[in-house]
């Protein structure tokens, strides 16, 4: 008897022209377009296997061996039943030597490899791995195009997860969406010195969500409105070129500023929403500082912050400045030895960084921009890159036992 399974993993991306804000809430349409970049893999992913089988008796997921509840008409139950129809429509309905699997239901475990819900983007990288392991499981013949399509209803920002490398979501302006895709800017090769620098300043479950959160700003901000009709559109044009050309120095000065703007029309939204806290905006002033030094130099940019719906701050730099901002940040921020994760190998046997540091700060960097906070108030640094898209794993990796429940709970 046949197994039909498959297994996916899938990116996280990181925003640096943020969405935030739905002009229609259950197909998830945006109100402005957005642009990220995909992170490695190899370092943050969602992990995903599917399976159908005729004996199942209702969809099930389990999310990091728990079951997670599959509301009807929910996020979920829409990305699965567009899956099963695009299996119907494009493989079964054509061929009907194809099994009809599409009539089975799936039983589906998912695992993250970092903090759910925290504002590390767990939506995107989980829902693009959803979508990634079911198209595999149905043998469909949907570019990542289409599946972003898909991903997209589960979470906004999942669909720029079927990409690699720089990634921007077209906000499209058909009523059904269907012109609201993920759209590959330059592949990981284009770019591959373009680094990260993950802050982790809090991996607790944040206060206010994205949905609800965009939603409010949408019914309030009268600034979220300036931002849609006259900031997004040239910031779009002009980071997609900044990238194409290899510019850090403008990609970072556009990436701040769209940060910038998204934590303000969360701050003009009512009541107000607060996603940073003074962990957050003391990395601000420590990239400031680092910036102006370097442009001091004639060096232009070199590092860039960006945060999304929660205090941790990504950092984008280039792989030959990645050592001196992370010796800047810990100089700052002391870190407990085991929680840098040097995942690239940038200080060897760690000799020349050194983890409780006191001034260890570039010449002529001016150390009163920030105070130095105790160990813990950044709780871990994730250093990783540039990244590909949604990769097909071997079945020795699924994550679904004989019986079809998930191996952790065998
Ligand atoms: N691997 C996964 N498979 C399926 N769904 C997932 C997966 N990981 C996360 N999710 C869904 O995404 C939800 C978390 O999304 P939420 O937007 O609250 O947090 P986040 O993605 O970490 O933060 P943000 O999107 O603001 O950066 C989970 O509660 C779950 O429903
Ligand atoms: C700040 C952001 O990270 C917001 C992400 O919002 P979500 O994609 O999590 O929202 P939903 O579509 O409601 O699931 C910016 C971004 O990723 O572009």
């Amino acid at each position: 008897m046949s197994i039909y399974q498959a297994t996916a993993s899938a990116p996280v991306n990181i925003a640096v022209i943020k969405y935030w804000g739905k002009r229609d809430t259950k197909l998830i349409l945006p109100t402005n377009s957005s642009l990220s970049v995909t992170l490695d893999q190899d370092h943050l992913r969602s992990t995903t296997t599917s399976r159908a089988d005729a004996s199942f008796e209702r969809d099930q997921l389990w999310l990091n061996g728990k079951e997670d509840e599959i509301k009807p008409g929910g996020r979920l139950a829409t990305c699965i039943a567009e899956m099963k129809r695009l299996r119907k429509e494009t493989v079964e309905d054509k061929n009907p030597e194809e099994p009809k699997i599409s009539d089975y239901k799936v039983h589906i475990a998912s695992y993250n490899n970092f903090p759910t819900a925290a504002g590390l983007a767990s939506s995107a990288s989980g829902f693009a791995a959803l979508v990634a392991s079911l198209a595999h499981l149905y043998s469909l013949p949907a570019s990542p195009s289409v599946l972003s399509a898909i991903a997209r209803q589960g979470s906004g920002s999942a669909c720029r997860s079927l990409f690699g490398g720089f990634v921007a979501w077209d906000m499209g302006t058909q009523p059904n969406g269907s012109d609201s895709l993920a759209r590959q800017v330059a592949p990981q090769s284009h770019w591959p010195e373009m680094h990260a620098l993950i802050c982790v300043v809090s991996d607790a479950k944040k206060g206010t969500s994205s949905t609800s959160g965009m939603q409010r700003t949408v019914e309030t901000s009268a600034l979220l409105q300036h931002r849609i009709a006259h900031v997004v559109p040239e910031r779009m044009e002009s980071i997609s070129n900044a990238i194409l050309q290899k510019d850090f120095d403008t990609f970072a000065r556009i990436t701040m500023k769209d940060s910038n703007q998204f934590h303000a029309v969360a701050l003009d939204t009512e009541p107000p929403i607060f996603y940073m806290n003074d962990v957050s905006r003391a990395i601000i002033a420590l990239v400031v500082e680092y910036n102006r030094l370097s442009v001091e130099k004639g060096q232009g940019y070199k590092a860039a912050y960006t945060y999304d719906a929660g205090p941790n701050a990504v950092i984008y730099a280039l792989e030959e400045n990645v050592k001196e901002v992370v010796q800047l940040v810990v100089s700052y921020f002391p870190q407990k030895p085991e929680e840098f994760k040097d995942v690239l190998g940038l200080f060897g046997e760690r000799g020349s960084l050194d983890l409780n540091a006191q001034a260890k700060v570039p010449v002529g960097f001016n150390e009163a921009v920030a105070q130095r906070f105790e160990i813990g108030a950044v709780k871990g640094l994730i250093h990783t890159r540039v990244g590909d898209g949604p990769r097909r794993l071997s079945d020795e990796e699924g994550l679904l036992a004989a019986h079809g429940l998930p191996k952790t709970l065998a």
